[in-house]
Formats: C-alpha cells, structure tokens, sequence
C-alpha cells in the first residue's frame, strides 16, 4: 500500500492509494468536507461533511477484486440495472458493467467553497451483451452538499438503450430507526414478492425490502437514532429504490460484514426501465445530496 500526493493547494488535498496495481483510491481532504472514491467503479465510497458523521456506508469486508463490484458507497448501476437477459437467454449479470472497470481521472478543480472531480468511462465491446461505443463522464461536487452527475454519449450508429441506479449506501444507525416519508404514498413494484403497483407505508427501512418506487420527487432519509435527515434530489430519474437484504438474505452475502445490514438503507436514484439514446447523442442524470441534524 502506497500513499501518493496527487494535488496539494491552499483549499485542499487529494492523494493517491494504491491497494494494489489495479486498486486506486483518491482521497480528498478540504475544510468543509472529507472524501474517497474508488477509480475501479468510478466508485464514490465516503464522504464526511464538517461537523456530520460520514454520510456512506462500506462493507468491511468488500475485496476490492478486478471482476467484483465494491459494496458500499455509491455503486454505479449501468447501462442496465438488475439482472439483464437478452433475448437468446444470455444472462449480463446483475447491474451492468460500470461499476466492475476502471474509470480514468480526467480533471479536478479545487477551491475554497469545493472540489469538483470529472471522471471519464470510455469503451467499446466491454460487454458481449452491451458492444456499442460509448463514453461516460461522471462528475462529481463534493462541498458541505454533493453532487453526482452522469454523462452518457452514445458514440454508436445506433441507439442503445440503458437502464441505471445510483446505488447509494446510506449509513445508519439501524435500518429499524429509519423513515423515508415521501414514499408513503407512492406506487411500489416489489421484487420480493414480484407484485407490481403495490401501495402500503412502511414503519421502518428493515430489510428484506427490495421496491422500485414511482416517485421522481424529492426524498428525505430520517435517522431518529443519528438524528439526522439525508435529502435527496434527482434529476432524470423517474423512480427510487429502496433495498435493504435482511439478516437472512446478507448472511449469504460474502462482501456484507457480520450484522452488516444492520449498518445501511440502500435509496437509489433511478432508471430501472429501458431508456434510449439516439445514435451520436448524449443522456444525462444526476443526484444532490445534503445532511441536517435535528
Ligand atoms: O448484490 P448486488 O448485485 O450489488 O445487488 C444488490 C441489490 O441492489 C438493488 O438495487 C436491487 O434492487 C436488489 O435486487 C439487489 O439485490
């Protein structure tokens, strides 16, 4: 493990460390926040506004493995989300391929009130099931607030279609603490029990929950226990996803650490339907998150 000075100015710090030769983590220092990412994944794993807790929560026992994605922070869901089989049966695997490549830094700005990252995810063939060219630039704000925003060219003769999540881990003091209001009323699909349209509150965020909601709207993620409120906005998604696995599911996932669920609530901005981009043209989505104690 090395640590490596990237970029040091008056506002902030952002060094390197290397896991091993294909595992890098920049990691920001600022006055008004801390941060970290993962280039394999184009990963966000932390961020800690001052005077907050972090924000995300990552497994303990994620293996950082060319092939496996990284449990924890804000896994990117793309171009499908969920499982994928095409039309011959072919299965793509679970979540599309952007979370398990490398993703290249390709600019940083650095100042008083943020420090803004742009990183960039080229490629062509990375995926039998998904060959077209395609370009993804994925920047990311990181201040007393965050911002995420994606990218998508489609460098193709043809249109593609993607589905997506922004697969964010929020940290919690238990999922049985937790209220996300402004679902309440909303119309749910529920993977669990493969009922669509289905309406009914929830008194907490326990798992296992697994729901694509119909909400484009504004959602805030209430922590009795830290005394906290996460709000999030998004802006070309048209649903959110709540998943948490439970004691039994996560008992059979290697990469969730011993009572690891008991640690997050997964609300994920997303596109869990098809999606199309024209042949040459662009896409883009985005999420704002920001943190308040009461
Ligand atoms: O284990 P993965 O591939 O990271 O997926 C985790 C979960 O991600 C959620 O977004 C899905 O709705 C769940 O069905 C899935 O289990």
């Amino acid at each position: 493990m090395s640590d490596q000075i990237l970029f040091s100015t008056a506002f902030a710090t952002i060094s390197q460390r290397s896991l091993n030769q294909d595992m890098v983590i920049l990691e920001i220092e600022h006055p008004l926040f801390t941060a970290s990412l993962s280039l394999y994944g184009g990963q966000v794993l932390s961020w800690q506004p001052r005077g907050h807790e972090e924000v995300f929560w990552q497994s303990n026992s994620t293996e950082f493995k060319q092939g496996k994605a990284i449990r924890g922070g804000i896994p990117l869901c793309w171009p499908w989300f969920g499982a994928y089989i095409d039309k011959n049966g072919n299965h793509g695997g679970n979540h599309g391929f952007a979370r398990n490549n490398h993703w290249q830094l390709i600019s940083q700005q650095i100042s008083e009130n943020d420090v803004i990252l742009t990183l960039a995810f080229i490629g062509e063939r990375v995926h039998e099931l998904w060959p077209a060219k395609f370009k993804v630039i994925q920047t990311l704000t990181f201040s007393s607030t965050f911002n995420q925003q994606l990218t998508i060219s489609n460098l193709s003769q043809e249109s593609v279609n993607y589905s997506s999540a922004l697969h964010s881990y929020f940290k919690v003091s238990h999922p049985n603490n937790v209220q996300v209001p402004n679902l309440h009323s909303v119309c749910f699909d529920d993977k669990i029990t493969n009922q669509k349209q289905q309406k009914n509150q929830l008194a907490d965020c326990v798992g296992p929950i697994d729901r694509i909601y119909y909400s484009a709207e504004q959602q805030v993620l209430i922590d009795s226990g830290l005394k906290r409120k996460i709000t999030l906005d998004s802006t070309h998604c048209q649903q959110w996803v709540l998943w948490n696995p439970g004691h039994e599911i996560a008992k059979t996932m290697q990469d969730i650490h011993d009572e690891g669920e008991n640690e997050f609530v997964c609300l994920e901005a997303a596109n869990t339907q098809w999606q199309t981009i024209g042949a040459g043209e662009h896409a883009e989505f985005s999420q704002r998150i920001s943190v308040d104690k009461f």
